[in-house]
């Protein structure tokens, strides 16, 4: 009997001797935070204690339920050291979140998201080594595509004028078999209408043909994104693998089907705005670049993947929270009305959007922040490639250290849920959508403004790798939204649990890994549409 136990008791106490000696050097790390001016030496980050070695804090960072980790880490360590360390996966990440930090690494030059993207190279696309060297060795392509193709103003109103118009006509062209339908799931309804307007939109029309169940294997994919990061084991997740594996191989297919019948390039991505094969602009730069980087058909398909994860992952779970809160009979039923007479005011005479008057309407701006706020959970990852000293408060007393090669992430979660942050009118942990309306002294008239909430809401991330699709996201969700209040009449008959099942709560989030990116709601409204007349 002692025999068997021995081993297991060796363990035991090995393992209390590896706490009490991390919780040692956390307390040692903190007693650098006593005095309130600083010491004069820049400060190292308190390393949070853990038991187990290598694993260190994996397994309780990896809880699925949004926010938890971070409310049990911070219902015991004070929020005002800043920063402090995490040992996820055998590597220790620095967690920034001091305001003055957060601006800090943004403004940094060297910093870079390299070391991030190669991992998701390998990890999440499962792409060899040589194409990955080949990417990166070729990165400057990409960032020149995104300058030209996505971020320059008279591109991303193209690329919403045919998004919009073919949400339209898919919205059109399903409005019999959806009026009168009174057991629609809200959130699932939207989802699959606006991928199919985006692909179309950004992939051309060919692609949803060939692959019909695009949709479907897409958000498989999507919800065990960070699981294939983390390396979760293919046996434990076997749907997600098979989904990837099934999109690149389509997307494959497709991709040479394009080009065949293209006559072996892509229309020039200086030609028309769109055409049927390869779509947009962007999508057009990017296969013609995808031949230049030397990347091969499998290679090309994982970019592909990556196109569709950047314009449907995030803005779609946003819009439909954006949605389900201006049509929630227990919210302020004075929303819709309101939400209305701004999209009436943004529609020209033949009925189509003025998109830029409507992407300027002060509600409508301040309900798609406010969901992004609400439901964006992104790490901002960044990899040092030299030593640097950050300041951590307004008048640089006290500086931290950060060394060569050490990674960092930035949680958008913790500014936009601090609940120091946000008013007591407007607590942070509920969804307000006036957050970010004032009246202006001068004229009286309500603006929507966002000053002074740079280093508190970054659902974008910020400085040289600043999303380049957040002006197209805006313009999507806002329009997507437009258009389908314009359309449709919503009676919400209940909500629905993530069973599908009627409850009396909102729906909450579903399961997520911290950094998941637009969090998806764990439940839906069941509603009865109607053409509105
Ligand atoms: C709600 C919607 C969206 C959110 C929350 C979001 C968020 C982000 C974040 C956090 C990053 C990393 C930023 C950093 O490292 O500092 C990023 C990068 C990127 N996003 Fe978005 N994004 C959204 C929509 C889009 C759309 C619609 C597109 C394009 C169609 C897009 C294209 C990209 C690309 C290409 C990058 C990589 C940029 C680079 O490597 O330099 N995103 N996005």
């Amino acid at each position: 009997m002692l025999y068997v136990a021995v081993p297991f008791l060796a363990v035991a106490i090995l393992l209390s001797l590896f706490r009490l000696y991390t919780t040692w050097t956390y307390h040692h790390a903190m007693s650098q935070y006593a005095s309130p001016n600083g010491t004069g030496k820049p400060v190292t980050p308190p390393q949070i204690p853990y038991t187990l070695p290598f694993l260190g804090n994996t397994l309780s960072f990896l809880s699925t339920k949004p926010g938890a980790y971070w409310q049990n880490l911070f219902a015991w360590h004070p929020r005002s050291t800043g920063v402090l360390t995490l040992l996820i996966g055998g590597r220790n990440f620095h967690i920034l979140f001091a305001p003055q930090l957060v601006q800090a690494i943004f403004k940094a030059r060297k910093p870079s998201r390299d070391a991030f993207d190669r991992d998701l190279y390998r990890q999440m696309f499962d792409m060899s080594t040589e194409q990955v060297e080949l990417t990166e060795a070729s990165k400057h392509m990409e960032h020149e595509s995104n300058v030209a193709y996505l971020i320059r103003s008279e591109r991303v109103n193209e690329l919403t004028a045919k998004f919009t118009q073919v949400l339209r006509e898919v919205l059109d062209r399903d409005i019999k078999e959806t009026s009168g339908a009174s057991d629609l799931g809200l959130y699932v309804w939207l989802r699959d209408r606006m991928f199919t307007a985006s692909t179309i939109a950004l992939m051309g029309e060919e692609l949803l043909e060939m692959y019909p169940d695009y949709c479907r294997d897409f958000y498989v994919f999507d919800n065990a994104f960070l699981s294939f990061y983390f390396r979760i084991p293919n046996f434990l997740m076997r749907d997600a693998y098979e989904a990837r594996a099934r999109i690149l191989r389509k997307l494959e297919a497709w991709s040479r089907e394009m080009h065949r019948l293209s006559g072996g390039k892509p229309v020039d991505p200086e030609g028309p705005a769109w055409e049927p094969l390869f779509g947009s602009r962007l999508n057009r730069a990017r296969h013609t670049d995808y031949t230049r980087r030397k990347l091969d058909w499998r290679s090309s398909a994982c970019f592909d993947l990556g196109l569709t994860f950047a314009f449907a992952s995030n803005i779609i779970p946003v819009t439909g929270w954006m949605l389900m809160h201006v049509l929630d009979p227990q919210g302020d039923t004075t929303l819709l009305p309101r939400v209305l007479e701004e999209i009436k005011a943004s529609t020209k005479q033949d009925g189509t959007l003025n998109v830029p008057t409507l992407i300027a309407q002060p509600l409508l701006q301040c309900i798609w922040t406010e969901a992004l706020r609400m439901y964006v959970d992104i790490l901002v990852t960044r990899n040092l490639p030299e030593d640097i000293t950050l300041p951590l408060d307004e008048e640089g007393k006290r500086q931290v250290l950060f060394r060569k090669g050490d990674n960092i992430f930035a949680p958008s979660w913790l500014g936009s849920h601090n609940p120091n942050s946000w008013s007591e009118k407007a607590p942070y942990h509920r969804f307000c959508p006036e957050r970010f309306l004032f009246k202006n002294p001068e004229t009286g008239k309500t603006i929507f403004s966002t000053l002074g909430t740079a280093a508190k809401l970054f659902p974008f991330g910020g400085g040289r790798t600043i999303c380049p699709g957040r002006v197209f996201a805006k313009q999507e969700a806002i329009g997507a939204l437009a258009l389908i209040l314009l359309r449709f009449e919503f009676e919400v008959v209940g909500y629905l649990d993530a069973e599908k099942k009627p409850t009396d709560a909102f729906p909450g989030f579903a399961t997520a890994f911290p950094g998941s990116g637009g969090l998806v709601p764990g439940g839906d409204f069941q509603v009865k549409v109607r053409r509105r007349v």
